[in-house]
């Protein structure tokens, strides 16, 4: 398998994806806004509506569908890896010198779980009655949870140039990143597959960069945007990087109002084919601006590249880059039901073919816009699911797709 991917829609071959699990049921009243949810979902039905989509996916392209706990198990029988990565953890409530303690006395599946769910000072407690807690209040985490991590598109983007390695903007989705870059470089099945086109390791406060934000447009052109999650220094640090190693030759940064439904590039726009985009209503004219990086020269060996601010909007920019674009709206592009599918993420599809994509079966008046136009829309379950405000592109991360 070769980690990179030049379209939005080739034929799934292989995709990553989170069974959520307790990390859901972690989400109260008083924490889910920094947790980034909109309400405190009902762990047993999201479950099963994840379980209809993954089941979906398999069933309607035949694609392998990776889960992300058992790659984890797999990549944690290395103990140091473990250790670096329950340290980590550990980091935030200053607990770092437990870790040894909690790598003896939990099994490898339980330490996986302890990384994603997270866990409290009196579960811990529970486990190891001898742990020194001296001022530590039970109900506080000792690991925080990770209840964003059935949202995969984003601790990791694939691009024709290789990955590039998230470094989250929130605090609470930090850890997601963490787990996915250790799950590439070290398990059998990725490692020696990998191109890595931007890492923020060993950067001291590296600049957000998330995957929602990363949308290839062709062989050659990738779009990011520059939005509440995602930094102009690390789009700049990324094109640079891609630009030289050869194959992405454009790197457009599209500028985002900071607004929650328009968090990453992809809550605006997917692409469904060769030539289709889906958009919200008027967001490709009038809210974007757009700049674009491409090769200046080469000295001393280095590549240096150069910015220009387009005067156009981003529409225009696909129509050059995408021939034939067609371009339809949300809902058909009504200006009620455009606004309540958004905030759904209606123009989030995720294509598992050329025009055949999986939407969320609540954003009616966009699957019905889809399917005049000749579009194969398979539906699935939403009221749990799309609490997290994230719809099906973002909670898939495409490993392999048919060439196109
Ligand atoms: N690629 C995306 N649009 N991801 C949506 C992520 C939603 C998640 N609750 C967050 O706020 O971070």
């Amino acid at each position: 398998m070769n980690l990179r991917l030049n379209s939005e829609y080739g034929t799934l071959r292989a995709v990553l994806m989170h069974r959520p699990g307790k990390e859901i049921d972690r989400l109260t009243p008083y924490n889910k806004d920094f947790l980034l949810f909109e309400d405190v979902p009902y762990l047993e039905a999201l479950q099963k509506e994840h379980d209809f989509f993954s089941n979906l996916i398999k069933e309607s392209t035949g694609a392998h569908v990776y889960q992300l706990r058992e790659l984890l198990i797999r990549v944690l029988y290395d103990r140091e890896l473990l250790f670096n990565l329950m340290s980590q953890a550990l980091a935030k409530a200053r607990l770092t010198h437990w870790a040894e303690t909690i790598l003896d006395r939990y099994s490898t599946a339980e330490c996986a779980g302890l990384l994603t769910a997270g866990i409290k000072i009196h579960e811990l407690k529970r486990k190891i009655p001898k742990l020194e807690t001296g001022e530590l209040m039970d109900s506080a985490f000792a690991i925080s949870p990770c209840p964003n991590l059935y949202f995969q598109r984003d601790p990791m983007a694939l691009t024709p140039g290789g990955i590039i390695f998230s470094s989250m903007k929130m605090e609470g989705r930090q850890r997601e990143a963490d787990l996915l870059r250790t799950i590439f470089e070290n398990h059998p099945d990725f490692k020696d597959h990998i191109t890595t086109a931007y890492s923020p390791v060993g950067l001291h406060q590296p600049p957000s960069i998330e995957g929602g934000d990363v949308i290839v447009i062709s062989h050659e052109a990738i779009a990011i945007g520059n939005s509440e999650r995602t930094d102009a220094k690390a789009i700049y640090a990324a094109a640079k990087v891609l630009i030289a190693e050869g194959t992405v030759k454009r790197v457009y940064e599209v500028h985002l109002p900071e607004k929650r439904n328009y968090m990453h590039l992809d809550t605006v726009f997917t692409i469904l084919d060769e030539n289709l985009v889906l958009t919200y209503p008027d967001a490709l004219n009038s809210v974007l601006q757009t700049s674009l990086y491409t090769f200046k020269d080469e000295k001393d060996g280095k590549v240096n590249i150069k910015r220009e601010v387009l005067q156009e909007s981003l529409l225009t920019v696909l129509e050059r880059e995408i021939p034939h674009l067609e371009i339809l709206h949300t809902a058909d592009g009504n200006p009620d039901y455009s606004l309540r599918e958004q905030w759904f993420d209606g123009a989030n599809v995720f294509a598992i073919g050329p025009r055949r994509v999986i939407s969320y079966n609540r954003n009616i008046h966009t699957n019905r816009a889809l399917r005049d136009l000749g579009v194969e829309v398979l539906e699935i379950p939403s009221s749990e699911l799309s609490r997290g405000l994230g719809g099906p592109r973002c909670m898939t991360m495409p490993l392999s797709r048919a060439r196109v």
